[in-house]
């Protein structure tokens, strides 16, 4: 059927090979040295240009999507049905969005240069982004050697990429187990291998017509989901198969999904009671849930939701674990933060030594960003915030493992995946008065969930049995959207239009910072120790 959907289908129609082109702009050499990096980093400034204007970032862009998405997902509004897949004319794809890890210790500095290189990850005024690529070269020699450091304790490099493939192919098994047989789970890496250059590749030779775009994280952030959605929309911008013959939707953020909440929720409880655990009693531990940080500003100036999401998420694991008997009290800190900003507080360090001083006995981390094992797990909170529980006085100390391909949560990303698939046949139906009417009578839309709290959220909802909608993001929605209701709730589904530069504390740092950094870097060519300590500190 290819893109069939006249309502929600958006103008991609350029036609071009900047899918070679954005790939060629990224350092994926093993072995890559500062020079290569620098060469890379030429190109790639324009590429930031380019997706600095595009519209998948900027303002509140979760609760935009959230909005809009479920108005043509609630299943109230329009319910929902498995069997609308056309098996014998539509050939499935599910596109998995992560971040990548260096798999070997030659990795590590050209995959924090692609990090460092991304203007949602280092974000320049408008101005200054001719910095982008030299801060990148400079950033990730300075902080490689540390970096390795890490890498290297847990056994030489990322577990991300097996990790991730194992959940592909267990959301494929689980997929075709419920009857989408056909059904194929790709790869696409945001500044790692498999890019998702070559992901978006291999589904173009598969002949992909249906394409479901789901970033493994369960909470939306700019420098995540946002970011490998920019880039997607920059690929999807310019090329011809995907504007004709493929249409797609996303899944922007899944936290509330009670699969994901009741697998979290099992998780704890059986940590909490793991026979040989350090514990005395399960119900004493404080459970610790540690989510990867964002800059403050983010969330302040740039409206990411990541904060708002996570706080909501912990709320429902701890409302699931009360209905499952376990009452321990609970804390939400921020860590792995980078470079000499704020982040979101509380750090997860400062909490530590204050449970320490408050003679806090027993805790148990809970990593809630992320959902498969990685540095962060494996060497920050199992080696450095252990340590320092124990030197602060917390003498029990526990660790949930990430979820990786827990058979609860596989299942349900099943079912959110074809739940979004039948959101997409049904609004690819609706005649566009109607998909409008059924926007304008959303009981999403009258607000009733977006503006209350966690706990009201639950009691509109029901209880966590009741299948949530999953947000959607309509078919080819981008830039340039059209046919679409209330194209303000839409064109802005991943935040849209970069902010208006305003000069602020935090601007005036970043220049002063990266003048700072470039005489440092002209004076001390080595990039030693010294300038690492300078720049980062966690
Ligand atoms: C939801 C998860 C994550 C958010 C939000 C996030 C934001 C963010 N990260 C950096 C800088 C670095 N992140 C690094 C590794 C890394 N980050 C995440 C997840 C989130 N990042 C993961 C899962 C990983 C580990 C990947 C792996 O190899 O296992 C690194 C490199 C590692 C290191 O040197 O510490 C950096 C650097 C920023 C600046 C940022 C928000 C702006
Ligand atoms: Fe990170």
């Amino acid at each position: 059927m290819g893109a069939s959907s006249a309502i929600i289908r958006g103008d991609l129609g350029v036609v071009g090979t900047s899918t070679r082109r954005v790939a060629a702009t990224r350092v994926a050499g093993s072995g890559a040295r500062a020079g290569g990096a620098r060469r890379a980093a030429k190109s790639s400034s324009s590429e930031s240009k380019g997706s600095r204007g595009s519209s998948l970032v900027g303002t509140n862009p979760g609760r935009r999507l959230r909005v809009a998405a479920r108005a043509v997902s609630d299943p109230s509004m329009t319910g929902w049905d498995a069997g609308r897949i056309d098996e014998k004319e539509d050939v499935v794809g599910v596109l998995l969005l992560n971040l990548g890890g260096p798999e070997t210790l030659d990795d590590v500095q050209p995959f924090l240069y692609n990090l460092f290189a991304d203007p949602d990850i280092i974000r320049l005024p408008g101005a200054l982004q001719f910095l982008q690529s030299p801060l990148a070269a400079l950033l990730s020699n300075s902080r490689a050697p540390k970096s390795r450091e890490a890498y290297e304790s847990i056994g030489g490099g990322s577990p991300l990429r097996r990790i991730t493939d194992e959940q592909a192919n267990a959301l494929q098994s689980a997929l075709v187990a419920k009857g989408l047989k056909n059904a194929k789970c790709y790869v696409g890496m945001r500044y790692w291998k498999p890019f998702t250059e070559e992901a978006v590749e291999q589904i173009k030779a598969d002949g992909v017509t249906k394409l479901v775009v789901l970033p493994l994280y369960p909470q939306f952030s700019i420098s995540t989901s946002g970011s490998s959605l920019r880039l997607l929309e920059q690929i999807f911008g310019e090329d011809e198969y995907l504007a004709t013959r493929m249409s797609h939707t996303v899944i922007p953020s899944w936290y509330e999904r009670p699969g994901y909440v009741q697998a979290m929720a099992d998780l704890i409880k059986a940590e909490l009671n793991r026979p040989d655990s350090q514990f005395d009693s399960p119900d004493e531990p404080i459970v610790f849930f540690s989510a990867h940080g964002v800059p403050v500003s983010y969330v302040e100036t740039a409206g990411d939701p990541y904060k708002e999401e996570m706080e909501e998420c912990v709320a429902l694991i701890m409302a699931r674990l009360k209905e499952m008997g376990v009452a321990n009290e609970h804390v939400l800190a921020y860590q792995s933060r980078v470079g000499p900003v704020e982040w979101l507080k509380p750090y997860t360090d400062d909490v530590i030594r204050e449970l320490g001083e408050k003679k806090t006995k027993a805790m148990v981390a809970v990593p809630i960003s992320f959902v498969s094992e990685h540095i962060e797990t494996l060497e920050e909170i199992d080696m450095e915030y252990r340590e320092l529980a124990e030197e602060s006085g917390v003498e029990q100390w526990g660790r949930v493992p990430a979820l990786d391909t827990n058979p609860v949560f596989i299942d349900d990303l099943a079912d959110a995946v074809v739940e979004s698939l039948d959101g997409m046949s049904k609004a690819a139906s609706m005649s566009e008065g109607d998909l409008a009417a059924a926007v304008a009578t959303s009981s999403v839309l009258r607000g009733s969930l977006d503006e209350s709290s966690p706990t009201t959220k639950r009691k509109v909802r029901g209880d966590l049995a009741a299948t949530p909608p999953v947000p959607m993001m309509p078919t080819g929605t981008g830039s340039r959207v059209r046919n679409v209701p209330s194209t303000d709730d839409v064109t802005d589904l991943l935040g849209v239009k970069p902010e208006p530069w305003e000069w602020g504390p935090v601007e005036f740092s970043m220049v002063a910072l990266s003048i700072l950094l470039s005489t440092m870097l002209l004076m001390d060519s080595s990039g030693g120790a010294g300038l690492n300590d300078i720049i980062f500190h966690k």
